[in-house]
């Protein structure tokens, strides 16, 4: 069982942007191992900055991030990952020269891990490139488990797919986050991540503006919607 006492992520005031344009400011926010923790917000709030931030692509101007306790410092994208964090980027990360089969034994994915999405099953032969987006995306979040992260960061993880697809990755999130996984994920469809999640931030203009527990969201669901238009 994960040590509920330990939280998997931390940020401390971050702040980070892309040379002189600053972009996250003073950005607080915990994941504890479990979790699904949603982080919403309109186009341009800086999701998908504090999430490269947080995996280590990104270095921060200001503040700290810590992993399972630890201050994380400026260290490298591969340590994190070897400490357990698992990153999920906008672009589908999968081997596009790589058949699903030929991807799933590179990963070591076996039994329950291999056969998460049954509709992959019928892809073994099909390489990476060829996949759906749907099915891409299957095999992204099957090739990110298999690594058996402690912290799993999501960004976007649905855009531009079928509802039931997104309806099954998002179900998978939450069974993983069952096994003590803390997991932070980005995802347009609020009322489907909030179905699924524990807590959610509300980010806007680098800032996080608000943070509650899902159940909140899911019953005021037109005050989130108006704190992406104010
Ligand atoms: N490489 C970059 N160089 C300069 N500015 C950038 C860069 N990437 C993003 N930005 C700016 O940072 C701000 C936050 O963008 P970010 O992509 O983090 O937001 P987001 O909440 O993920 O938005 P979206 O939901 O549209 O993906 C935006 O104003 C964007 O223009």
């Amino acid at each position: 069982m994960a040590d509920l006492a330990e939280l998997a992520l931390e940020a401390r005031g971050l702040s980070a942007g892309y040379g002189r344009v600053q972009v996250l400011r003073d950005v607080n926010l915990t994941v504890r191992p479990g979790e699904v923790v949603a982080l919403l917000g309109p186009n341009g709030a800086g999701k998908t900055t504090l999430l490269r931030t947080l995996a280590g692509y990104l270095r921060p101007a200001g503040g700290e991030v810590l992993l399972f306790g630890a201050s994380c410092g400026r260290m490298p994208v591969y340590k994190r990952c070897r400490q357990g964090v698992s990153f999920m980027g906008e672009e589908r990360h999968v081997f596009p020269g790589l058949t699903v089969r030929q991807s799933l034994r590179l990963v070591r994915a076996q039994g329950e891990q291999a056969a998460l999405f049954p509709a992959l099953a019928d892809r073994a032969r099909h390489r990476g490139a060829l996949l759906s987006g749907g099915e891409q995306q299957m095999l992204a979040l099957t090739l990110a488990l298999a690594r058996k992260p402690r912290l799993l960061l999501i960004d976007e993880l649905s855009l531009g797919l079928a509802p039931l697809v997104r309806e099954r990755l998002l179900d998978t999130v939450r069974t993983t986050a069952d096994t003590g996984v803390g997991v932070l994920v980005v995802e347009q469809n609020a009322r489907s991540v909030l179905d699924r999640a524990d807590r959610a931030y509300v980010m806007r203009r680098g800032e996080v503006v608000e943070e509650r527990p899902a159940d909140h969201w899911r019953a005021d669901l037109d005050g989130l919607a108006a704190l992406y238009l104010s």
